[in-house]
């Protein structure tokens, strides 16, 4: 069983939801502590940040290159990609401010790792919580080993890869002797088209590994993290910003604080209105009584008349006898006069 925070991470429960703040803060740490503080208000259970430095995550040739995809809404051309790294990276005693900020606030932090020291800082030093392997890494084995051998829980979203690099990827993790593993469905497009969401993975992945398994959102919106929770999802991780027309990366693909408290409201309603898988029956006999039919009669028929179908209709309210016995009273004698429109009664024949 896996839990963070004493909250069980399972299939079909409701899901733990992460607001991902990622660098969102854009290397600000009081603008991080605001947004720590909003996504506590509206519901998460843990905010995550991204670990990474200049040197951690890019060889030199990225940033000679000045390395933009054609989907990167990193909003300021005006600068290098290296000088925006620089500027958006956290470092050690930010990150150590920020848990300690997190702790007092009552809500889990935890951070993505990019490298073995940033795994080292934030299970040795920061103990935090689990630890996130991004889509990106998962093919980065000799990373997943490591990771894995720390022994806390991890989330592995799976991004970019096939199914065979899953497959790796979470005997990579087992091998290690770590069985607290988190599967993520995610997509690795800043937003996803519609059709490339593939809500349906969720199943598949679910019944591959029989894991925990959760959904890593890119899209804009909150449509497809609610429709999540009807595949079972056990997480969602959703970017979350103060205001998506900010500078930086992720700030347009994510939920500002009004989307966030719609998503964590509504991903909880979704989660109870799933509900039973046998029918439910719950309706009190009132409500039957007050919806449902009972046999009356056509005609006002004498005592001693044989009743025949015609004389037989089918009428609110359910109080009496049910349409379906009318068989039983076809060719039975009236046992006394009874009225046009009466509700009949078995001691009638
Ligand atoms: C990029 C990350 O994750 P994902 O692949 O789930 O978007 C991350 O956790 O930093």
């Amino acid at each position: 069983m896996i839990k963070f925070n004493g909250k069980e991470i399972k299939n079909f429960s409701e899901p733990y939801i992460i607001a991902e703040i990622g660098a969102n803060h854009n290397g600000d740490i009081g603008l991080a502590k605001k947004m720590i503080d909003i996504a506590k208000e509206k519901g998460v259970d843990a905010v995550k940040f991204q670990s990474w430095s200049k040197s951690s995550i890019n060889s030199k040739k990225v940033y000679q290159d000045n390395y933009f995809l054609a989907d990167d809404y990193r909003n300021r051309s005006d600068h290098t990609l290296e000088s925006i790294i620089e500027a958006y990276s956290i470092g050690k005693e930010e990150q150590k401010e920020l848990k300690e900020y997190c702790d007092k606030v009552g809500v889990t932090f935890s951070s993505t790792p990019f490298s073995n020291a940033e795994v080292d800082f934030l299970v040795d030093e920061l103990d935090v919580e689990f630890i996130k392997v991004a889509s990106m890494d998962l093919n980065n084995l000799p990373f997943l080993d490591y990771m894995a051998r720390k022994g806390k829980p991890i989330i592995l979203s799976t991004g970019l890869s096939t199914i065979a690099e899953v497959d790796e990827a979470v005997r990579t993790i087992i091998s290690a002797g770590n069985d607290k593993i988190v599967i993520l469905h995610c997509v690795s497009i800043y937003p996803p088209k519609n059709e490339e969401v593939n809500l349906n993975n969720i199943d598949m992945l679910r019944n591959l590994y029989n894991l925990p398994t959760g959904y890593s959102d890119h899209t804009i919106g909150v449509t497809a993290p609610i429709l999540s929770i009807a595949k079972g999802t056990c997480l969602i991780e959703k970017h979350f910003t103060l205001d998506k027309n900010m500078e930086g990366w992720d700030h347009k693909v994510s939920a500002d604080p009004n989307e966030l408290e719609i998503m964590v409201r509504e991903c909880k309603n979704a989660y109870k209105m799933l509900g039973s898988y046998y029918k439910y029956v719950n309706e009190s006999q009132e409500r039957k009584d007050a919806f449902r039919r009972s046999i009356v009669t056509t005609r006002d028929i004498k005592e001693g008349e044989i009743i025949t179908e015609e004389d037989l209709e089918f009428k609110r309210p359910g109080t009496g006898i049910e349409p379906k016995y009318k068989d039983f009273i076809i060719g039975k004698r009236a046992k006394r006069n009874i009225q046009f429109d009466e509700i009949i009664k078995i001691s009638d024949f």
